[in-house]
């Protein structure tokens, strides 16, 4: 059985006064994509926000390989190899697709160069100079990934990729996840398009009010339809 890279117990979490997770419990071995999923305002973004250190009042237990995120100053977080790409993306629209790339600093070895960058994504190809304004919303993601990719992570965190993307982009980015499993990379994947999180895990948790409050291996998924219909009132 492979090893738990990061193993989430009993996680809660704040936005000031308000409390939002409420003993979030999970794992996500090495190489796994695993996807959180549940209804809108269950909790699955401040989940990921939690362990990236974006929220910052939290108790609990998160530990990346052996290291306790909880104590970790944000910006140290990525030196433990954790990688967010946030929802919004964070792309700056008024530098060019290089700057962009080039902005987060290489923290660990095996960050990858920008000819394996435009392998894994060609439409960033030949695009330096394209400012972020001018990319499409696929465009943006694909950089979202990839600037992090730069910086040498091995785990992600990845926060609804897919949202309002087009059917032929939603396609490419699905290849390049299954890529980056390939390669080794863990992947932990919030997504609403449940066809397309069919597509790339391995393993599913459904968040609740808060709580992770059950788990569906992919490949038994088919048999779990209707049950996990229900969780996420389709
Ligand atoms: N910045 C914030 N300040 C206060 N409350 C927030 C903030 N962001 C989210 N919340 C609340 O936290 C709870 C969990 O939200 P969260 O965004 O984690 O849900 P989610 O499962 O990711 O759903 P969605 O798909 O709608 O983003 C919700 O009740 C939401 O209203």
């Amino acid at each position: 059985m492979a090893e738990i890279r990061l193993q989430v117990s009993a996680l809660e979490g704040w936005y000031g006064e308000s409390h939002v997770l409420h003993g979030v419990t999970f794992d996500v071995k090495r190489g796994e994509v695993v996807t959180l999923l549940g209804r809108n305002g269950a909790g699955k973004t401040s989940t990921l926000r939690a362990l990236a250190g974006v929220m910052r009042k939290r108790r609990g237990s998160a530990l990346l390989d052996g290291h306790d995120l909880l104590s970790t100053p944000p910006h140290r977080v990525a030196h433990l190899g954790l990688g967010f790409v946030p929802e919004e993306r964070g792309i700056f629209s008024s530098l060019t697709v290089r700057e962009n790339l080039m902005l987060p600093p290489v923290v660990r070895q095996g960050g990858w160069s920008v000819d394996a960058i435009h392998e894994l994504f060609p439409n960033l190809k030949g695009r330096d100079t394209t400012t972020g304004t001018r990319l499409s919303g696929g465009e943006q993601q694909m950089l979202a990934i990839a600037r992090i990719l730069r910086t040498g992570c091995d785990i992600i965190l990845l926060d609804e990729p897919t949202e309002g993307l087009a059917p032929v982009i939603v396609e490419q980015i699905g290849k390049a996840l299954v890529r980056l499993k390939e390669k080794g990379f863990t992947v932990l994947l919030v997504e609403q398009n449940l066809n397309f999180a069919r597509g790339v895990a391995d393993r599913h948790y459904v968040v609740e009010q808060g709580r992770v409050v059950d788990e569906f291996a992919n490949d038994s998924l088919s048999a779990s339809m209707d049950q996990l219909n229900r969780y996420l009132g389709i």
